[in-house]
């Protein structure tokens, strides 16, 4: 990764004042397992939830979505463009290039296009749309609908400056909003789109485990949960280095040097880049299709 592009990554909920959202009118077209999240960051930036129309695949769909997180549904995908300042698309990759087409003419002047989607590029959305349309990549991951996600923001050509102010406003709920480039959102999505599932694999494996060994469920969820939010809080707050904070659990000949053993015999290490690489790599090929 370019480190010359990236930002230095800092926690955005305790961001200074940025653009006033409440008066922002923002449409999310797709609030599923992505959009959903993202509507939650917006509302707790500041967006009201008048202002913020969802349109899903269908009226009852939108419905759904808009009761369970708070915003307002929209009848048509049209009617929650009425007046947008900022368009989110929250559909499948496969599906955005078609729905950009058929949303085209009834997109408000100036209106700033979000995409969620992975792999597909700024130039591809901004072929679809009239010239000078400011469109911006994001590329989230579902922890930011509870303030503790992480988001990459892609620049297309004709985001003004204070475009970029507005969308790192709009994301500044989200745990860590970042600009970052095309080119590094393959390991962006490695690291935290993408990451997330890996989490939550990984959470599930421990708590087999955990149970395995012998704990009630209920204890296993508390004690693997709360385990790695702890670790991830002390790495956070220290700025430690993992590995030193590791050397601080082994004790000479005791568990957790002996666990720790296993974990590179069992090869965890090599499967976790490979995990990672492999998330990257499909990024990469997507964008290529
Ligand atoms: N799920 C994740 O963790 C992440 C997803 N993304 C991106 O987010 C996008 C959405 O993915 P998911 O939320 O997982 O999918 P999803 O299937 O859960 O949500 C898609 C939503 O779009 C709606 N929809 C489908 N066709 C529509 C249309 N023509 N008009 C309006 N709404 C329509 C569906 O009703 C659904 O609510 C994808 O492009 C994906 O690459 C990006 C980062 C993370
Ligand atoms: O699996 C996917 O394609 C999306 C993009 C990043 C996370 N989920």
């Amino acid at each position: 990764m370019d480190d010359s592009t990236a930002q230095t990554p800092e926690r955005t909920a305790e961001a200074t004042a940025g653009p006033e959202l409440a008066d922002l009118r923002v449409a999310v077209i797709g609030a599923g397992n992505m959009g959903g999240p993202v509507v939650r960051t917006l509302l707790a930036a500041g967006v009201r939830p008048a202002h913020l129309r969802i349109a899903n695949s269908g009226p009852a769909s939108s419905e759904r979505a808009a009761a369970e997180l708070g915003a307002t549904a929209a009848a048509s995908r049209t009617e929650a463009l009425e007046d947008a300042d900022v368009v989110v698309l929250g559909v499948k990759p496969y599906q955005i290039l078609d729905l950009v087409a058929e949303l085209r003419g009834d997109l408000p002047a100036g209106a700033v296009v979000v995409s969620l989607a992975a792999g597909i590029t700024l130039a591809q959305i901004e072929q679809a749309l009239p010239e000078g349309s400011p469109v911006v990549r994001a590329m989230p991951n579902t922890p930011i609908s509870v303030g503790e996600g992480a988001v990459g923001l892609m620049r297309g050509t004709a985001v003004t400056a204070a475009q970029r102010e507005l969308v790192h406003a709009l994301f500044s709920h989200a745990g860590v909003a970042v600009d970052i480039t095309e080119d590094q959102v393959h390991a962006f999505i490695a690291a935290a789109g993408s990451l997330a599932g890996f989490a939550f694999a990984i959470i599930e494996a421990m708590t087999e485990e955990a149970v395995r060994q012998g704990l009630k469920r209920d204890l296993a969820d508390a004690l693997v949960q709360q385990t790695l939010r702890g670790a991830a809080t002390m790495l956070l707050e220290s700025g430690t280095h993992p590995a030193l904070a590791k050397a601080g659990v082994c004790s000479p000949g005791g568990t957790t040097a002996e666990g720790y053993a296993a974990f590179e015999r069992e090869g965890v290490r090599a499967g976790l880049a490979a995990t990672m690489a492999a998330a990257a790599e499909r990024s990469r090929q997507l964008t290529e299709d």
